[in-house]
């Protein structure tokens, strides 16, 4: 399957994406549009000019109308958007709709209506176990048995490349909280997914029910300030160590998208319980890439997850809590068995205590004003071809508390 839209070589966002975003171009109203190459495609105007069955959804500067529609209706747009892509009969029609990425002003693409945040990668817990709780056991004793999640701040996600004030609050002291910036602000490369279709109160969803109600995956990044969280975290979990800013991905990649990327998790000793259990392999053969100031420190892989989406999603309904559109279920921190595939600096860093050193010279423990993370990643798609997720990334300003 080739199209006619020049994509250049190794590019994320091939025939075989068609990820959906929201984009702005200067002096419009945000609309609906999906990267190809290096360009977008005003889905807009390209509804307006009757290439798309239904004009409703794309004219909007969220994806939640389009997400809510189900479906029945992604599948029909994707099939629709691939033929016109493809088919270079429809090349005259559709290259006037094309807006070069750099003259596309990304937006939020969704309203996030709940922030959920697992724990399910097993490298990333026993390690943070380790540093934590030094001495204690390497998981918590219901680790094995469900995944481990909380309730994040949904009204603090916010766009990539919007910049991380450092937040301020209380730390351990020696004999009394000391109260400043944090000393200790780190990242959490994970990977998300976001709500399509609601679901009733009252009504838990089965891992067999995710590509019915789950739209897409984003990349996020949960910044956090580990000083911050030590001293707040128990017994109710992370609170403001975590709500200040997590920042996600312009573009969210289709689940039909990563059908090829789809591999066996990691074996679950023991089994879970019977609503916990899947049909299909849900582990995502994609890897990501963190990069500081322009560095490259880590390559997490997400194939080792633990908890798969669909397990997310069934533990997160269990107890008959609906889905809203717009709900974000991340991942946890993505982490892998080598030093560098650690999805966080706590981990890169072991709390600071081994730090990095950038080839420049620089070392780091924690990010210091200024600094740049930038996170990517690539899922496996047909034929090798990659199917990219574009970045999520921020850069680090000082504040005076
Ligand atoms: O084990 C702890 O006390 C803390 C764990 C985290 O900070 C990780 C978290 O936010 C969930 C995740 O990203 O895996
Ligand atoms: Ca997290
Ligand atoms: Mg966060």
């Amino acid at each position: 399957m080739e199209t006619w839209v020049p994509v250049p070589n190794g590019s994320g966002f091939g025939v075989h994406n068609l990820p959906y975003g929201v984009f702005s171009r200067r002096g419009e109203l945000p609309r609906v549009g999906v990267a190809i190459g290096d360009h977008v495609l005003d889905l807009a105007e390209l509804a307006a000019a009757g290439l798309l069955a239904d004009r409703r959804w794309f004219a909007s500067g969220t994806l939640n109308a389009f997400m809510a529609a189900g479906r029945a209706v992604w599948q029909a747009t994707r099939d629709r958007l691939t033929t016109l892509l493809t088919d270079a009969a429809y090349r005259d029609q559709v290259e006037p709709h094309l807006v070069p990425l750099s003259d596309a002003e990304p937006r939020l693409p969704f309203d996030v209506a709940d922030y959920v945040d697992f724990y399910s990668s097993r490298d990333h817990a026993a390690n943070v176990s380790q540093i934590f709780r030094p001495g204690g056991d390497p998981l918590p004793p219901n680790w094995l048995h469900l995944p481990i999640g909380y309730h994040g701040r949904a009204g603090t996600v916010v766009l990539s490349g919007t910049p991380i004030v450092r937040p301020c609050g209380q730390r351990r002291g020696d004999d009394v909280p000391v109260f400043g910036p944090t000393v200790k602000l780190d990242v959490e490369a994970e990977v998300g997914f976001v709500v399509g279709v609601p679901s009733a109160l009252g009504r838990p969803v089965p891992t067999a029910g995710f590509r019915d109600h789950v739209f897409g995956f984003v990349l996020v990044n949960d910044w956090s300030a580990r000083d911050i969280q030590a001293w707040e975290y128990q017994p109710l979990g992370p609170f403001l160590g975590k709500s200040f800013a997590t920042s996600i991905s312009p573009w969210v990649v289709p689940v039909a998208a990563l059908e090829s990327a789809r591999t066996g998790p990691p074996a679950q000793n023991p089994e879970p319980l019977p609503y916990l259990r899947t049909d299909e392999p849900w582990g995502l053969e994609m890897t990501l890439q963190i990069e500081l100031n322009g560095h490259v420190v880590s390559r997490p892989p997400f194939a080792r997850m633990y908890w798969t989406a669909p397990q997310q999603l069934a533990h997160a309904t269990v107890n008959g809590a609906a889905l809203r559109t717009g709900d974000l279920m991340a991942s946890g921190t993505v982490s892998g068995p080598t030093r560098h595939e650690r999805g966080s600096l706590i981990e890169l860093t072991w709390d600071g205590r081994d730090p990095l050193v950038l080839p420049d010279g620089q070392r780091r423990a924690y990010l210091e004003d200024g600094d740049t993370v930038r996170i990517q990643a690539t899922a496996a798609g047909p034929d090798g071809a990659p199917i990219g997720f574009g970045e999520v990334t921020g850069t680090v300003l000082p504040v005076i508390c």
